[in-house]
């Protein structure tokens, strides 16, 4: 493994093991069945009709061949030419109708198939957003976990499409050599041996490329996101400026090279082995096909078998030969798009035990006291607590603020607050009921959280805000009208073409764009549209002007009062009249009490509230 692969600071999937070829003939099953499974659950009418018509189609092959037996009896017999050939007819009526039958068959697998293939897209995307949307916060946090997810999404999915159309080509093949193998069985079973033994070579090379294939995709998959990430800094518009400004076309650039040098190096490696593995197994099939035909002649040599028999064997194993190469192909590359599906289904499995928890237990509404006692969390894959021993209690209508440095933990307990991360350690209660054994729904229906980089939903202005609470009603607009008028969004509303309509991404056509403090207002509308007793305000005011602060800082005093806010802020000046200020340092509560109260203590609390005084007057309190 080269250096740059071997890279500390992203880590490689653990997945990497080479697997043995009987952990791969084993894993070959089960990875199949999620496509069954799909393929059933998307279009079962379909897939029925498919089997059927594959089944009947190989058995119609089959019978074809048995007639072509008939056929060549009354042509090898002795006799005049016409009267041979005469007598051949009636079989070769049975020939005809049998391929014509057949061809009809095969028509409707297709057309069955144009249903099945967009139809397990659909069911399996479905089946994944929703597992990624019903996911525990903190399993994003959890590199495994993402790199799961995203190993599911590009690969798993698409390969989940292509191995659709390979599940039914192989069905068909499978149908097609089984008819032909069983008719040459029927006509002597020693030819049977002599069939298997032209499959085995290019079997064991499907296997062999599909595995080094495989080990390749579960090594790189890091290296491949990363790539990915430069892909987004090259080409998309928000990283375009900074990049620009910092002059860091040279560095994205090199580490780009560092990277695909690395993985190309990989890819044409495993692609070599590959070709040779292929190579290797093609020459061995000819020497294979040659053998059957020298077989063939010695079984009609030694006359064990009728010269009808062994021109018909010709013929089925000719016929069959197309077959046997889709079987070949489709075997293969069903093989290697099995591991990627089997990703697919993995990731399902783990997101179901990420899910979050359903309970029946409803939670309190409008909670008067919420208390933490001892919380301690930590990070999927950190080596230190983000949060120790946190001990504090709210009150229904307080204002409390979290203040600290940066990485002090102020979001990390805003969000187990909030119930989207659940304590590692202690315990979070909503008016005595700890919040783990409460229906998560009914916890997140009590919160507004407005985060310091909220989303910036790809939709109107509009929909922007109302996303809030995407299903409230709103008769006349008023709340929406409301909420927009206390968080200053009216005005960037009224700026914007279309006004509400207008659509606020540019990745469309007419798309427009705000800036980061009109993004931000229309962040704080979407929270006061949402309105909830529990208001968790992270940092929302920073990209804020100075009025548009005032503003929101003011509906939010409207706010508190039959509702809870907690506060995140580093400008000291407005928590002042929080009623409990709460400093966190490195994840420990190290100071509480009013503005007055921690001044008088003097401690950190009164030091950075010291240094933000004098930056604005230029003189110490
Ligand atoms: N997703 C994450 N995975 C791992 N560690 C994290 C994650 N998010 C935060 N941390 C770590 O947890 C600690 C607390 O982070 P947190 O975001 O809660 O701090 P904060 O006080 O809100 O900081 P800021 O003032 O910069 O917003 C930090 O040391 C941070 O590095």
């Amino acid at each position: 493994m080269t250096e740059a692969l071997a890279s500390p600071y992203w880590r490689l999937d653990d997945t990497g093991r080479p697997l043995s070829f009987w952990q791969l003939v084993r894993r070959f099953p089960a990875a199949c069945r999620p496509v069954v499974e799909v393929i059933r659950l998307a279009a079962p009418r379909s897939a029925a009709v498919i089997a059927v018509l594959q089944v009947a189609s190989g058995v119609t092959g089959a019978f074809g061949l048995l007639a072509t037996t008939g056929v060549l009896e009354e042509l090898l017999t002795a006799g005049p030419t016409a009267e041979r050939v005469m007598g051949a007819v009636p079989a070769l009526v049975l020939v005809i109708a049998a391929y014509l039958a057949r061809g009809a068959m095969d028509a409707g697998v297709s057309l069955a198939t144009a249903r099945v293939v967009p139809g397990v897209r659909r069911v399996a995307e479905e089946r994944l957003f929703d597992a990624g949307l019903h996911a525990e916060l903190v399993a994003f946090d959890d590199d495994r976990f993402y790199d799961r997810m995203h190993r599911a999404r590009d690969r798993g999915l698409f390969y989940l499409e292509q191995a659709t159309s390979n599940v039914i080509a192989l069905l068909g093949a499978i149908f097609a050599v089984a008819g032909a193998a069983g008719i040459i069985g029927v006509l002597h079973p020693v030819l049977l041996p002599v069939l298997l033994i032209c499959l085995l070579p290019e079997g064991w090379a499907v296997f062999r490329s599909a595995r080094l294939g495989y080990e390749g995709m579960t090594r790189l998959v890091t290296l491949n996101r990363r790539l990915r990430m430069i892909s987004d800094l090259a080409t998309e518009r928000e990283p375009a400026a900074e990049i620009r400004a910092c002059q860091a076309e040279a560095f994205v650039l090199d580490e780009y090279r560092q990277l695909a040098d690395v993985l190309r190096d990989h890819e044409v490696a495993v692609g070599l082995a590959q070709a040779r593995t292929g190579i290797v197994g093609r020459a061995c099939a000819g020497v294979a096909t040659a053998g059957t035909f020298v077989a063939l002649g010695l079984l009609l040599y030694a006359g064990w078998i009728p010269l009808a028999v062994a021109g018909t064997a010709v013929i089925a194993i000719r016929t069959s030969s197309a077959a046997l190469a889709q079987l070949v192909r489709a075997t293969n590359e069903l093989f290697e798009q099995s591991l990627y599906v089997s990703d697919y289904q993995s990731f399902l499995s783990t997101a179901r035990e990420r899910r979050r928890p359903v309970s029946a237990v409803p939670a309190p509404p409008a909670p008067s006291r919420i208390t933490l006692h001892e919380v301690g969390f930590r990070y999927p894959g950190a080596s230190v607590d983000a949060l120790r021993g946190v001990d504090l209690s709210i009150h229904k209508g307080q204002i409390i603020a979290l203040v600290g440095e940066n990485g002090s933990g102020k979001t990390t307990l805003a969000k187990i607050i909030a119930g989207l991360y659940r304590p590692s350690r202690g315990q979070v209660c909503w008016d005595g009921h700890d919040i783990s054994v409460l229906d998560p729904a009914g916890v997140a229906d009590q919160v507004v959280m407005v985060l310091q980089d909220p989303v910036r939903w790809p939709h109107d202005a509009r929909t922007n805000v109302r996303v809030g609470r995407h299903d409230r009603t709103d008769p006349g607009d008023a709340a929406l009208l409301e909420a927009a008028a206390a968080a200053r969004a009216t005005e960037v509303v009224e700026g914007l073409p279309h006004g509400w309509e207008t659509l606020l991404s540019k990745y469309f056509r007419d798309g427009h764009e705000l800036s980061g403090g009109q993004w931000q207002r229309l962040a704080v509308a979407r929270g006061l549209f949402r309105d909830a007793p529990l208001v968790i305000w992270d940092e929302p005011t920073a990209p804020l002007d100075a009025k548009a602060e005032y503003a929101v800082f003011e509906s939010l005093r409207q706010l508190a009062g039959n509702r809870t806010v907690v506060l995140i802020t580093h400008r000291l000046a407005s928590v002042r009249n929080a009623d409990q200020i709460y400093l966190l340092h490195e994840g420990s509560l190290v100071e509480r009490g009013t503005h007055t109260d921690l001044l008088a203590a003097g401690g950190r609390y009164a030091q950075l509230y010291g240094l933000q005084v004098e930056m604005y007057t230029g003189a110490a309190t």
